[in-house]
Formats: structure tokens, sequence, C-alpha cells
């Protein structure tokens, strides 16, 4: 049964539109990247954040700080960036080190620079439904879902988490995309019953396998978000990568599935490309190029 959504696939699909995108720009848009302390996944994804944004045809500026890094430190280069008219993007990667405070350094963003979407503005103009930047991860959730289903117009939704770097946007840009939404969390009651009425079932919970096949209305779209490290059996000391969905059996009752990894992981690096393309258009009065659209 071939009813897998190959985020990999998608993913470079969205990457080579942003590549033809850029090309066809009067500018080349930049991308600075701002890593707090030496997290090892972090590391990870920041290379690789890196590496697309150059094979896409941008540039890219990598500022490291030390764990150490006080806040004053993490917002004077923030502002930096602000204030430097060749920085069309700026990332802060998350999470930062336990004594500085993520949410004051957010807010120091300009939010015309803001390609994760999570400034006050961005989710305001996301709650208004004004044009802005929209965060990655909900919208390579987007992408992957009209990928599978095509338009997805009056399709019920259930998002299963309420997180404010995921859950909350990704209801909200489903519900732009006009399904009918719920959102389900941990004190939602008959969970299973919940989920099971979904077409289109998306689980941001952080839960290793916590949504389980009987969750799954035969032939629906499951949209796993979940990204959670646990002990590998098979390589002791090692981690593996498991979703929010118990995918093996999951798999036989779905019409569609994002597998874990290779799923939407590698679609949110391909939409931080894209927003930075579009934070550039904006930002110099050029119109979104229209391959963008979603
Ligand atoms: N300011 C900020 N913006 C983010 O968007 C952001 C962040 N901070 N901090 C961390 C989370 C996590 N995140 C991922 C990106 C790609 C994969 C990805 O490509 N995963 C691969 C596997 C990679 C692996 O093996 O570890 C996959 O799912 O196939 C996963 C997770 C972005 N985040």
């Amino acid at each position: 049964m071939d009813n897998l959504i190959d985020g990999k696939a998608v993913a470079a699909q969205t990457r080579d539109t942003v590549a033809k995108a850029v090309a066809a720009l009067p500018i080349t848009p930049t991308l600075a990247v701002v890593l707090v302390g030496d997290d090892p996944a972090s590391q990870v994804y920041v290379r690789n954040k890196i590496k697309f944004t150059e094979e896409t045809g941008m540039r890219s500026l990598e500022h490291r700080l030390p764990a150490t890094a006080t806040q004053e430190e993490v917002v004077a280069i923030v502002r930096a960036l602000n204030a430097d008219a060749e920085v069309d993007g700026i990332l802060v990667q998350l999470p930062l080190p336990d004594h500085l405070d993520s949410n004051a350094v957010i807010a120091e963003i300009d939010p015309s620079k803001d390609v994760d979407g999570l400034t006050e503005v961005s989710a305001g103009r996301l709650v208004l439904g004004q044009p802005g930047l929209r965060p990655c991860t909900p919208t390579g959730s987007v992408i992957l879902a009209k990928a599978a289903l095509g338009d997805l117009t009056s399709k019920h939704c259930v998002v299963l988490g309420r997180s404010i770097l995921v859950g909350k946007p990704a209801a909200l840009m489903f519900l732009e995309q006009n399904c009918t939404v719920t959102i389900a969390h941990s004190r939602t009651e008959n969970l299973p019953v919940v989920c099971r009425s979904a077409d289109i079932l998306v689980a941001a919970v952080g839960r290793p396998k916590m949504v389980k096949s009987e969750w799954v209305k035969a032939g629906a779209c499951v949209i796993d978000i979940g990204i959670n490290r646990v002990p590998s059996v098979k390589r002791p000391g090692q981690f593996r990568l498991v979703g929010d969905v118990d995918y093996r059996k999951a798999r036989s009752v779905a019409g569609a599935i994002t597998p874990v990894p290779g799923g939407v992981g590698p679609m949110t690096i391909a939409c931080l490309l894209r927003n930075t393309v579009l934070a550039a258009c904006d930002r110099r009065e050029i119109d979104r190029p229209e391959i963008l659209k979603i």
C-alpha cells in the first residue's frame, strides 16, 4: 500500500521551487542564523539550514555564541541584524540555554525579518487573516496534506496539541485552507473518539507513539509533527527518532501518512527557505513569486 507521504521528496520539490524563485529575483535574499551554545541537535539543524540556504542560491550568515552568552549579548546581535539592510531573515535557533529569556529575544526580531513566524506581529497577522510570515512547521504540514489530498476545503482537521510554536498556528493555517478545525489537547475528553473523527489528523504533542492506530479513521490523512528522541534498542547508547503516531500500525489504517524521520522535519527547513524569499520580497516591495503560493 503506497500511502506514505514522502516529506523528503516534497521538501526537495519545495527547495527546487524556492531556487527557481530566487533565480528570478533582482536581489539575493540573505538569512542570518543565530546559534547559542553547543547542543548537538541544534548544530545539525543549523548546518542543514545553512547548507540548503546556499543550495537554493541565497546567502547565509552565521552568528555563534557560547552557552554562557548573556541576554544582552544575544539581544545585541539581533539588533545588529535588524539594522543590517542586507539581512532579510533572522532565525534564532531554539531552545536557548536555560538562563536566557527566549520570548524576550524573539520580541526583539524585526517582524519584517521574522522567518520563523514567531513574533507577535506574525502571530497577529495569522489570527487576523492578513498576509505575513507563517511558522515553518505548520506551513510544511499544510503543504504535505495538500500533496496527499489536493484541496483541503471542508475537511475535518483535528490538531492534537496547542503549543504556541506548532499546534495553535497549525490549527489556524488549516482553517485558512477552509478546513473545519478541532483543537484537541491533554484536557480533551474522549481523545481517541475525537481523533477518529478527523479527515486530517495532525499530531503535535511531543509524546512518542501516543496516537494509536485505533485513533485513526480508515482512509484519513495523518500528519505526524512529533520529533521525539528515544533510546535505540538495537544500538545501546544511541537514539532514534519517533513521531507522535504509532506509525507502523497506523499506516495500515490511514489513507496517507507522514513518516518520522522523513516527513514534516525536512519540510520545516524547506519552508524556512521559502519564508526567507517571501521576507526579502515583502521588505523590498517586490511581488511575492506566484510559484511560492500554497
Ligand atoms: N528558531 C527555530 N526554528 C525552528 O524551526 C526550529 C528551532 N528553532 N529549533 C528546533 C526545531 C526543530 N526543527 C527541526 C527541523 C528539521 C528537522 C529535520 O529535518 N528532521 C529530519 C531528521 C533529522 C535528524 O535525524 O535529526 C527528519 O525528520 O527527517 C527536525 C526538526 C526546527 N526547529
